[in-house]
Parts: C-alpha cells; sequence; structure tokens
C-alpha cells in the first residue's frame, strides 16, 4: 500500500442561485466523493472542501427579479444546497459559504497581499455603464454577441456556447441586462492581474510537466488558452455586492467573484481547522500535499490559469497535483439548466424515490461524462438499477444471507479445503482492491464502480455455479466451503462500495455485522509525516488469508439493498419533463404580429355560426383529413377538416364547433365541403375547437 498522505480536495463552489441537479452531482460532487472517501479508507488524511459561492452578479440580478435582498437568496438556496449534499452523502470535512466572516477576511488579507507585493496592475479604463440604472455593467450585467462563437446571449464575463471567456468591452452589440440599453462608456479604476507574466511559467508548469497525467480534455483547454495568448484580467469589479476591494480609495468596489470563490476553498479549510484543533496550512502550503480540485469544465479556465498564478504570485501555497474536470451531463438529450427547470433537482428526486441515493448516484457514475458529454435517461436509469443493481449486487447479496441464516442459523461454517475454482474465486477477489484503486487513482470511475460490479459478478456467478441450494441435499459439507467463500465476497462488497454507494454499503456492513475500522486509522493531526494506520479493510481483502468474516461470526438478517423501479414511477418522471417542455414553450410563445386593418363591413361579409358534429369519419388514403357532417341549423352539411391527427372520430362527434357557413365550396379528395370549422392550438401544439359550450347555445345562432 501507498504511505499514508495528506489531502486537499476541492470540490467547485456552487453557485446560490439555485437548488442542486443530477449534472452537478455527475460533474462534480459525486467523482469528488468518491474521491475522498476512498482515500479516507486507505487512510489518508484527508481534507474535502467546498461551500456556497454567493458572490457575483447574477444573485444580484435574481434579488432585483424577486424584490428582495441578495443575503435573502443565498440565504435560501444556501440552506437547500447544504442539505442535498448531506442527504446524498456527499462527505465533506466542511461546508461554508463566501459571505462567512472567515471567508471576507481570507479574500481580503490575500488581495491585500498581493497588493502589498506589486501584483497588481492598477488601471483606469473605459467600462460600460448603464445610465438609466446608474450602474457600471459587470459581467453578466452585459449580454451581446460572442466575439469568439457569434453566439448571441454570451454574457460579458464568459460565453455559454463556445466557453470563451472574455472582457465585456469585447463583445459585439452589448446590452445591459438590467434596462436592455445600449450602454454608455465611463471611466473607472481598477486592478488587474497580469496573467500574460505567467504564462511561460503556466507552459512549463502544465504543458510540459502535466502531459501526461492530466485528462486529455483538461489539457486541451489550458493549450488554447495559452495559445490564444494571455490577457491582465481585472479582478475588482464596480458593485455593492462582494467582498470590498481593501485598498484607500475604492470605495463602492468588490472583487471579482471569480477571485473571491477559489480563496473559499482555503476559508472553509480555515474553518474546518480551527473546529477540529487543527493548524489549516500545511493542507495549502506543505509541498508533500497533494490537492485535487473537482470541477465541470466551464471551470478549467478559473482553477488551471486564473487561481493558480493567484496562488503562484502570493508565492507561499502549493498548486494542485492534478484537476480532473468532466465534461457536461445532459438531460433526455437536452443542456441541463437552472433557468429553463430542465433538470432532476436532488430534493425532488428524494421526494419520488425516497431512500434510494444510491441508485442516483450508481447511475450518474456508470454514466458521467468523464471524456466527452454524457445524456442521462430515465430509461436508463430503470435499467441499471433493475439489471444492475437489483438482478446482480442485490440478488447476490441476499442469497448469501438467507442461506447462511437458513443453514447456519446466521453463523459463518468453518470450511473445508478449498478446490481449484474455490483457489481460483478467491485469488480473483484479491485482485481486486488494486484494480479498482487504480482506476480511482487515474480518476478514472466509472471503469472503477464498474469493477466493483464486476465482484458482484463474480460472487453470483460462483453460486449459481455451485448451486448450493442443490448441494445441501447431498453434501453438506461442500456447501460449508461454498458459503463460506461466498460470504468473503459479500463483506469485500460491503468495505469496497462504500466510496461508490456508501448506504448501500453501511446497510450491507450492519448485515454481516462488520465494524468498520473507520475511525481507527491513525490520521496525523500535526501535519508532518503520517504513522502507517492499521490495514485499512481494502488491504485485508487482498491480504494472504483473504479472510474478513472468520467462522464463527454471526451475521443478521436479510434486507432488501435495492428495490426494482417500475414503468409507472418512469413515466411519472417523463411527464415532468413533458410538463416543463409545454410551460416553456408557452413561455416563449411570441404572439403572431397582428393582420392588416379589416373593416367593419369586410367583417360582416363572414357567417359565423354555432354547429354540433353529428358524424365524423376518416377520409380513405388521408392520414390528416377527416369528413364530418355538422348540423349548422340550416342543414346538415358536409365540411373536411384536416384534424385527423388531433382527435380520432369517435370522440367529437356532438362536439359543438364554430363554422364558417358562407366560405366558399371546395372540394378535397373529390368530397365537396361546404364551410370551414375554427380551430386554435394550445402550447404543446395540439389543434382545439373554439367552441361555443355555453348551454342553451343552438346549432345555427349567428356569431358577430
Ligand atoms: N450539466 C453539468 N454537467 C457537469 N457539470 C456541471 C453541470 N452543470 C454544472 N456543472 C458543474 O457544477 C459545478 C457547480 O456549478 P455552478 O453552481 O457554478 O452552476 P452552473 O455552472 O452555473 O450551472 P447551472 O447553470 O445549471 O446552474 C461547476 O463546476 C460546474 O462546472
Ligand atoms: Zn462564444
Amino acid at each position: 500500500m501507498e504511505s499514508p498522505k495528506r489531502l486537499t480536495i476541492t470540490a467547485a463552489l456552487p453557485y446560490t442561485n439555485g437548488p442542486i441537479h443530477i449534472g452537478h452531482l455527475a460533474g462534480v460532487y459525486v467523482p469528488a466523493d468518491i474521491y475522498a472517501r476512498f482515500m479516507r479508507l486507505q487512510g489518508h488524511d484527508v481534507a474535502f472542501v467546498c461551500g456556497s459561492d454567493e458572490h457575483g452578479v447574477p444573485i444580484t440580478i435574481k434579488a432585483k427579479k424577486e424584490g428582495v435582498t441578495p443575503q435573502d437568496v443565498v440565504d435560501k438556496y444556501h440552506a437547500i444546497i447544504k442539505k442535498s449534499f448531506e442527504e446524498f452523502g456527499v462527505s465533506f470535512n466542511n461546508y461554508s459559504r463566501t459571505s462567512a466572516k472567515v471567508h471576507h477576511e481570507t479574500a481580503s488579507q490575500f488581495f491585500r497581499n498581493l497588493y502589498d507585493a506589486g501584483k497588481f496592475i492598477e488601471e483606469s479604463s473605459q467600462q460600460f455603464y448603464d445610465e438609466k440604472a446608474e450602474q457600471f455593467l459587470a459581467d453578466r450585467f452585459v449580454v451581446g454577441t460572442c466575439p469568439k462563437c457569434g453566439f448571441e446571449e454570451s454574457y460579458g464575463d464568459q460565453c455559454e456556447k463556445c466557453g470563451t471567456s472574455h472582457n465585456a468591452n469585447d463583445l459585439i452589440n452589448p446590452k445591459s441586462a438590467i434596462t436592455g440599453a445600449t450602454p454608455t462608456l465611463k471611466e473607472t479604476r481598477h486592478w488587474f492581474l497580469p496573467l500574460d507574466q505567467y504564462e511561460s511559467w503556466l507552459k512549463e508548469w502544465i504543458l510540459e510537466g502535466h502531459k501526461r497525467d492530466w485528462k486529455s480534455n483538461v489539457y486541451g483547454q489550458v493549450k488554447s488558452w495559452i495559445d490564444d495568448g494571455l490577457r491582465p484580467r481585472a479582478v475588482t469589479r464596480d458593485l455593492d455586492w462582494g467582498i470590498p476591494v481593501p485598498v484607500e480609495g475604492a470605495e463602492g468596489k468588490v472583487l471579482y467573484v471569480w477571485f473571491d470563490a477559489p480563496i473559499g476553498y482555503i476559508s472553509s479549510t480555515k474553518e474546518w481547522a480551527e473546529r477540529e484543533g487543527k493548524d489549516w496550512e500545511p493542507y495549502w502550503k506543505d509541498e508533500s500535499t497533494k490537492m485535487v480540485h473537482f470541477i465541470g469544465k466551464d471551470n478549467i479556465v478559473f482553477h488551471c490559469i486564473i487561481f493558480p498564478a493567484m496562488l503562484k504570485a502570493e508565492g507561499s501555497y502549493i498548486l494542485p497535483e492534478n484537476v480532473p474536470a468532466n465534461e457536461f451531463l445532459n438531460l433526455e438529450g437536452q443542456k441541463l439548466s437552472t433557468s429553463k427547470n430542465w433538470a432532476v433537482w436532488l430534493h425532488e428526486y428524494l421526494e419520488d424515490f425516497p431512500g434510494q441515493q444510491d441508485v442516483l448516484r450508481y447511475v450518474l457514475t456508470a454514466n458521467a461524462p468523464e471524456t466527452k458529454d454524457n445524456d442521462f435517461t430515465w430509461k436508463d436509469f430503470q435499467a441499471r438499477n433493475n439489471n444492475e443493481l437489483v438482478a446482480i449486487f442485490g440478488n447476490f447479496i441476499n442469497r448469501v444471507v438467507v442461506l447462511t441464516n437458513k443453514y447456519y442459523d446466521g453463523i459463518v461454517p468453518k470450511p473445508n479445503d478449498f478446490n481449484e475454482v474455490d483457489q481460483q474465486v478467491i485469488a480473483e477477489l484479491k485482485a481486486y482492491p488494486a484494480v479498482i484503486a487504480s482506476s480511482i487513482e487515474r480518476y478514472r470511475f466509472r471503469e472503477a464502480q464498474g469493477e466493483l460490479m464486476n465482484v458482484a459478478r463474480l460472487g453470483n456467478k460462483y453460486l449459481a455455479d455451485e448451486e448450493p441450494w442443490k448441494l445441501i441435499k447431498t453434501d453438506e459439507e461442500r456447501v460449508k466451503t461454498v458459503m463460506y467463500v461466498a460470504l468473503q465476497i459479500a463483506s469485500a462488497l460491503a468495505s469496497m462500495s462504500e466510496p461508490f454507494l456508501p448506504f448501500t454499503s453501511e446497510t450491507l456492513k450492519t448485515m454481516l455485522d462488520i465494524t468498520t475500522s473507520e475511525g481507527n486509522a491513525t490520521i496525523s493531526t500535526s501535519g508532518t509525516i503520517l504513522e502507517t494506520p492499521e490495514a485499512s479493510e481494502w488491504a485485508k481483502i487482498s491480504g494472504d488469508s483473504s479472510e474478513i468474516l472468520p467462522p464463527g461470526h454471526r451475521i443478521g438478517k436479510a434486507e432488501l439493498l435495492f428495490s426494482k423501479i417500475e414503468d409507472e414511477q418512469i413515466q411519472k418522471q417523463l411527464g415532468k419533463l413533458e410538463a416543463t417542455k409545454a410551460a416553456n414553450k408557452a413561455e416563449n410563445q411570441k404572439a403572431d404580429p397582428q393582420k392588416e386593418i379589416a373593416t367593419f363591413e369586410d367583417f360582416s361579409k363572414m357567417d359565423l355560426r354555432v354547429g354540433t358534429i353529428v358524424e365524423a369519419d376518416k377520409m380513405p388514403k388521408a392520414n390528416k383529413l377527416l369528413v364530418l357532417k355538422v348540423n349548422t341549423g340550416l342543414d346538415v352539411r358536409t365540411i373536411v377538416s384536416g384534424i385527423a391527427q388531433h382527435f380520432k372520430p369517435e370522440d367529437i362527434v356532438g362536439k359543438k364547433v364554430t363554422v364558417l357557413v358562407n366560405l366558399a365550396p371546395r372540394k378535397l379528395r373529390g368530397v365537396e365541403s361546404e364551410g370551414m370549422i375554427l380551430m386554435t392550438e394550445n402550447t404543446e401544439g395540439k389543434l382545439v375547437f373554439v367552441n361555443p359550450d355555453e348551454e342553451g347555445v343552438k346549432p345555427g345562432t349567428v356569431i358577430s
């Protein structure tokens, strides 16, 4: 085993303008949590830190819209987000927030250190200003066309379409996001971090130093940034929401949100260390500490270029050893979006799938966007639960526990000699901890979880081949050996599933009555070299005997680990998404422009009447047409209507409708149509009748 290390593991600070959805979980928090849990199990000293990112323009925009204060907005979402993380078992050592005092002090001091050391350029420049709102327009307060890809709704600081980060002044056709006005330019003074001065150092550190061990999506993005040439970046803003710039004469200015947010990792570590009575500094300043940032792809530039340049400029900090950023998760083929409500929200998931956190964690890891964007679909969610978690993992455990209780009253039997099959299975089992560990250490979490499932497959196959339920009638001694081996596989699963499926692991440990070794690992509080902890559970699996459950140990009763997800549950989720689509469409539907003016005479030429459909048939060989017989009060006449794809004939007989009776007759497919039935469309594009549905309205009544 690798000797114990100190690790600082950070996960992107979620922005408090909405709750957490599956994209956040898949992109950042589940992989970070697997990594942190795994490292703790290996006996390493882990600081896994995060917190809410509560400054920046979008929060002030949201507050304005809702008529509340920015603090109200962040208080609300901080609480929701924090709860979601707890509910899904994301095992942060500390979850802080950037409005915390410790963070304001830390970020302020960090800026001041760079300022005092002359690391900033101070410059007056012309910046966008909204005359109506009497406010400078920073970042998302400006929208316009991206100079790189032409996307028309790019923000002032970053284009969501192509990911380019730019200055607001680069936008083509800029508009104020507050009033919609075209901004004017006004002079203002700001501090810039001269990224250009860090270019050659970044080249050496990342382009030369991490060509092999950083993910290619991360490396590629960084390379393209550096190849494009780096420019000084303003790190202050004219805003009133944020951390005041700690320099005389900087009243009314705050730190740029992307300057303060990553410092949030440091403040969160401080908060944790203080609570635990530890020294925070080794986690950020000791060269032997391994620092890893977990983020999604839109955060790469901030974690691989800007934040490292800040740390380098300060001088006393270590740099990340890796930044294993993920690509993006989509939902049913469309980009996840907080503003469009196109998401599976964690708090809503738990209402519909209570106690099934691990299922979501499992599916998001199995489908993680590790190398390219990936899609979450509810059908895949159901299939992975039913065919993998229930049918393989759950089934194996259930058999082992039920049979052990049935044959031996829950007591692990003493095995007899192992035959070739047993030896082979034990050898395979012993190899898994190293295989899974190697995948996790290379940030390949899908692969790692796949191997975990292979352990369950190994167990399932072993039982299916050995058939102890048949053998028990003929060879009781052999069954003892088989059940003993199966029990070792089950207990290996209990330990090795912990990083991936923490809730399942706990239930399984209780079922098998395994006490965890967590807590007796020797973790250093001094920040110096750690002592070797007692052999971790993982090491035991690959140890000489591979015995975790000794003969004579009593296990508990069987409990279901996973349950089948039914079609109706999936239909319900798909229905929710359909409703979201319809609501978005309704919101976006722009009314057609008004037609040319019609005189009263023009209008009174049209003879509109109430009619009743008395017969309806499909037009032979036509997809869209129905042949209707309509009682117009004047007569019963034939009208051909293009509504066959929206209505079944039998459903519309008896319906009251609005008929234009004096429309010039016209032949359609050889059938003469005498009039027209008025229709409109609902938000989903379905045709609906314009019907005079009041009681007592009779066919023939004139509509005017
Ligand atoms: N669909 C996604 N797939 C993978 N990672 C994502 C996804 N959406 C957000 N992330 C990552 O989650 C982390 C936290 O996201 P953040 O709170 O900044 O929200 P965001 O990127 O503005 O997302 P949204 O616009 O959906 O609110 C970031 O590192 C981001 O890259
Ligand atoms: Zn763009």
